[in-house]
């Protein structure tokens, strides 16, 4: 036998009740929504924070929300491109990638980040199941360059997202599934292009009719005046977004105009968040301050 000597006044139990009832409106508001989370590389930085991750998914799911997976995995495949010996560079925030890169970042993107995901989702359950943009005909990309003044700079097997067949996703989540996307996707030729993660997220995003978009990275949000910690911005519009994005560089380039396209495309919400904090998703959305910075449609 087992006794408890516990007070049921006790501060720290209050408080416990009192997170769980905060998420009582966010639990209602969410049930039976598709919720799309883009799960960058930056973010993936141990072992711990990957297994918080898992839970958070499979809570989503657990509490009636179809949570949909994708992935990104930038440093996984430098790191992989550095060890075979294969040079690559981003520009605006997009690997240039050659057949040679393109295997590499397949080989990663499909073979390696998305299987580790799943892997971590499933020891809860059989909820994971990995796909890629060439299964079941989930993406069709269209090679895209770079419009440096005026001028359109060649990027090689760089691909944006033309079109979006989610039928076959849509069956696995219909089954009580959790789909894990990796952004690599065939032109209507069948050859495969690199799709940056956030761009391939918010095309999903949209296609899939979401709730919402949310992104875990390595940063708190997005910054007014990166990196100065008091420029964080909470929330901005679309507009907002648009007059920003000249001043902004590396890869945020491509989460904010993944922002962009989610909230013109019906997407309620996109949120950039702080994918170092164990549970962000959950504070994220189901409390009422939520982390990170929130882009909605909507003029200044
Ligand atoms: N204004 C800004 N606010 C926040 N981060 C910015 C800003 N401008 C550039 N960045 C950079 O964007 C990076 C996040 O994008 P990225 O490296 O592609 O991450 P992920 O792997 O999560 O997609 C941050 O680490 C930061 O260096
Ligand atoms: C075209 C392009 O840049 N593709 C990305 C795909 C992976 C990705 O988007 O990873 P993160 O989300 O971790 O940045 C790349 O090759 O790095």
């Amino acid at each position: 036998m087992t006794s408890r000597k516990r007070s049921p006044q006790q501060p720290e139990l209050i408080a416990k009740a009192n997170t769980l009832i905060e998420a009582l409106p966010w639990l209602a508001e969410y049930a039976g929504e598709t919720v799309v989370i883009k799960y960058g590389g930056n973010a993936m930085t141990d072992d711990a924070l990957k297994r918080a991750f898992a839970e958070d998914i499979v809570f989503l799911r657990r509490v009636g929300l179809k949570p949909v997976v994708v992935h990104g995995g930038g440093p996984q495949i430098s790191s992989m491109l550095r060890k075979l010996d294969i040079d690559s560079e981003f520009r605006g925030g997009l690997r240039v990638t050659t057949p040679e890169a393109m295997d590499v970042v397949r080989m990663v993107l499909v073979g390696q980040v998305g299987r580790e995901l799943v892997n971590l989702i499933n020891q809860h359950g059989p909820f994971a199941v990995g796909m890629s943009g060439e299964d079941g005909g989930l993406f069709t990309a269209k090679r895209r360059g770079l419009m440096v003044d005026d001028e359109e700079i060649d990027l090689g097997l760089v691909g944006d997202v033309k079109a979006v067949d989610p039928s076959s996703l849509n069956d696995l989540i219909d089954a009580g599934r959790i789909p894990v996307v990796a952004t690599v996707a065939p032109d209507r030729d069948g050859q495969v292009h690199n799709v940056n993660g956030d761009t391939a997220a918010a095309a999903l995003a949209v296609a899939l009719g979401a709730k919402r978009l949310v992104m875990l990275t390595n940063v708190a949000g997005v910054y007014e005046n990166y990196p100065d910690e008091d420029s964080i911005l909470t929330q901005v519009t679309a507009d907002d977004v648009r007059a920003m994005l000249p001043t902004l560089d590396a890869g945020m380039i491509p989460k904010m105009e993944a922002c962009l396209r989610a909230v013109e495309g019906g997407v309620t919400s996109a949120t950039v968040i702080d994918g170092r904090v164990p549970h962000c998703l959950l504070l994220e959305i189901f409390t009422d301050e939520g982390i990170g910075t929130m882009v909605i449609k909507g003029e200044r």
